[in-house]
């Protein structure tokens, strides 16, 4: 059976990179797939927007839905204080040991904790089981279509308090258009909207911020 891209991926990383060293793991990433396979990392020109939005934040407890090969898990929790955390979300078991070992050998596994399952059901869970009083930063790049009820889940379920900031990610390729459109008129959020590029193409996206006002 042979490699699935994902590994490919990762054997690029732990041939290239410099242990401990996020930043050229994150370049080693960008280099591979900007070169030889496409992925959907945020990748290096959206990340920029994705490290500004964080550094605005400053966040204690970071969210993101859709860990992927752990890419972005690395440009937010490089990013993080001493004692913040990122909670990543990812269904995909195949995806998961891949993530680890890559954000391990950026040397940031103290600060990312993975948690497998589907969103829906692990929002729910956060306040007692990942004892999670409030999140003060979220990123959403997992299925565009979950975008919006998951973001009306993180009301219910009272984990946003008045400042929390939304980075989207995709707004326009693939879209989101539920999302825009629930977020958008919504006088509880703040929107802003970052046009930007597809990762490693020539194709427009954006990206959208949005700070919920309680
Ligand atoms: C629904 N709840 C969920 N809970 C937990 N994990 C979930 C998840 N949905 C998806 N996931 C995981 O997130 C990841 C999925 C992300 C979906 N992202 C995209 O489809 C995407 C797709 C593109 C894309 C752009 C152009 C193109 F031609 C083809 C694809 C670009 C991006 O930046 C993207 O983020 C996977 O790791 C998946 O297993
Ligand atoms: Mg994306």
């Amino acid at each position: 059976m042979d490699q699935s891209k994902e590994q490919r991926i990762l054997n690029s990383v732990s041939y290239n990179a410099v242990k401990g060293d996020p930043e050229s793991v994150l370049n080693c990433i960008d280099k591979y797939c900007g070169q030889y396979e496409w992925a959907m990392n945020v990748g290096d020109e959206k990340g920029i927007i994705l490290d500004k939005t964080v550094e605005e934040a400053d966040p204690t407890v970071a969210l993101e839905m859709g860990t992927y090969c752990g890419y972005s898990a690395i440009r937010i929790a490089r990013l993080l204080k001493p004692n913040a955390r990122l909670l990543s979300i990812e269904f995909n078991p195949e995806f998961i040991p891949i993530a680890k070992e890559i954000i391990e050998i950026a040397g940031l596994s103290e600060k990312v904790t993975i948690i497998e399952g589907h969103s829906q059901d692990i929002i729910p869970q956060l306040k007692k089981k990942y004892e999670v009083e409030t999140l003060d930063f979220v990123f959403l790049d997992h299925w565009k279509e979950r975008y919006a009820p998951d973001t009306i889940l993180l009301e219910e379920c009272g984990l946003l308090r008045k400042g929390s900031i939304l980075l989207a990610d995709n707004i326009v390729y693939p879209g989101a258009p539920e999302f825009i459109k629930y977020i958008r008129s919504n006088s509880r959020y703040e929107c802003t909207s970052y046009p930007t590029f597809l990762e490693y193409m020539k194709v427009e996206d954006a990206m959208e911020k949005a700070v919920y006002m309680g």
